[in-house]
Formats: C-alpha cells, sequence, structure tokens
C-alpha cells in the first residue's frame, strides 16, 4: 500500500455513490453529526474542482459547494473541464481531496467514477474502504430539485457506477421517515 502521507491512516474510508439529488449530502451530513466531529470528517472530491474552478472563474466558492442551483450552472462545463484532467491522472482530484484527511473515519460524499474506487482502494488498501450505493427513484429526486440534462445525466460522470456490482451496502433513501434506519445500517457499516 502506497501512504504518501504523514498522519496516521484512517481506520474506514467510506464512499458514497449515487445519481444526483440521491441525497448523498443529505446521508452524509447526518451521519457525521451521529458519529461526532472528532471521529468522523467529510472529504468531497468536487471541492478541489470547484476550487479551481471559482478561482479561474471569479465565481464565489462557498455557492458553489452548496446544495442550491448555482453548481447546477457550471456543472457541465466542470464535468468537461476535470474529465480532461482526469486523462493525464485518474487520480488528480483525489488526492487532493485526500490532503484534509485527519479523522479515524472518512466520509468521501461524492464517489462518482471507477477509477475514484481504484484510487481509494490503492491509496488506503482495500480492508478500509465501504462502497454504498444510495438510491431513489426519479420521482423523488425530480421533487428534490433534480431535472434530466444532456451532457450531465448522460455522461461518465453520472454513469460509470452503474454497473458497479461490488457495493458493500445498497440503500434506498425516499422517505424522510426513514433515515433512522439508514444511518443504523451506516453507522453499523463503519463499525465493522
Ligand atoms: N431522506 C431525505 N429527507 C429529506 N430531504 C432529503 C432526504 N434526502 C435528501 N434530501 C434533500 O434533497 C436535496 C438533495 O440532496 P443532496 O444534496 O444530499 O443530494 P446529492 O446526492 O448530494 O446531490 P448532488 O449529486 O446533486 O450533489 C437536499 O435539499 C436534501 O436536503
Amino acid at each position: 500500500m502506497e501512504n504518501t502521507q504523514d498522519r496516521p491512516l484512517p481506520r474506514i474510508i467510506l464512499l458514497l455513490s449515487g445519481k444526483r439529488k440521491c441525497g448523498k449530502d443529505f446521508l452524509a451530513d447526518a451521519l457525521l453529526k451521529r458519529l461526532g466531529t472528532e471521529e468522523a470528517q467529510i472529504i468531497r472530491i468536487s471541492e478541489p474542482i470547484k476550487r479551481h474552478w471559482a478561482d479561474w472563474m471569479k465565481l464565489d466558492l462557498g455557492e458553489l459547494l452548496g446544495d442550491g442551483a448555482y453548481k447546477e450552472r457550471y456543472r457541465k462545463e466542470m464535468i468537461e473541464w476535470s474529465d480532461a484532467r482526469r486523462q493525464e491522472d485518474y487520480g488528480v482530484f483525489c488526492r487532493a481531496a485526500c490532503t484534509t484527511i485527519d479523522r479515524p473515519i472518512c466520509i468521501v460524499s461524492d464517489i462518482r467514477r471507477k477509477t475514484d474506487v481504484r484510487y481509494f482502494r490503492e491509496m488506503f488498501g482495500p480492508e478500509r474502504i465501504r462502497t454504498v450505493r444510495i438510491e431513489a427513484s426519479e420521482a423523488i429526486r425530480a421533487e428534490r430539485g433534480w431535472r434530466f440534462q444532456t451532457g450531465v445525466d448522460d455522461v461518465q460522470s453520472e454513469c460509470d457506477l452503474d454497473d458497479y456490482g461490488s457495493w458493500d451496502l445498497l440503500m434506498r433513501n425516499e422517505h424522510a421517515d426513514g433515515v433512522e434506519g439508514l444511518l443504523e445500517r451506516l453507522r453499523k457499516l463503519v463499525s465493522s
């Protein structure tokens, strides 16, 4: 295993995947509240992408990182730009996101590609990795603000993990009153 960081390795890296508006950030935030910020943290592969994009285009980084409409305006262009960077180095954004890891449990809330999973397995060792696929129907995602967008919903960043068959946990996030049960399953997974 290649550990290029000075800090101790985290015990668990929890990789969350799912279509837009399935609730990745929502569940990551709720799990962090449950585990506490001494024990766990959230990192996002999209963060270094958005940081670079915001600097370059003179945009508001806080708005880009939020779940409002602002990020949707730039999503397609950010996908195209970041895909070109990944062609040269598939781990470029994962590596940048990992520089802030300093807790025993690291929740990565936006896994989108097989190469993302590969990066974390190679960097931290497969025994530390837990993979989760979150699902929600198109109707529910639409209620949360999702609209199909050509060049976003039909490209690799959204579809590459559709046929990934090795999830440790598969869960549906559709009803607000089911959240407790989902959090309990996630908590068990990071304790195992
Ligand atoms: N179980 C739930 N109960 C209530 N609201 C939810 C639930 N799951 C998600 N939401 C809400 O739906 C919206 C979209 O969720 P979220 O931002 O977590 O999705 P996402 O998968 O991270 O989306 P994206 O890929 O676009 O970043 C948010 O406003 C969130 O608060």
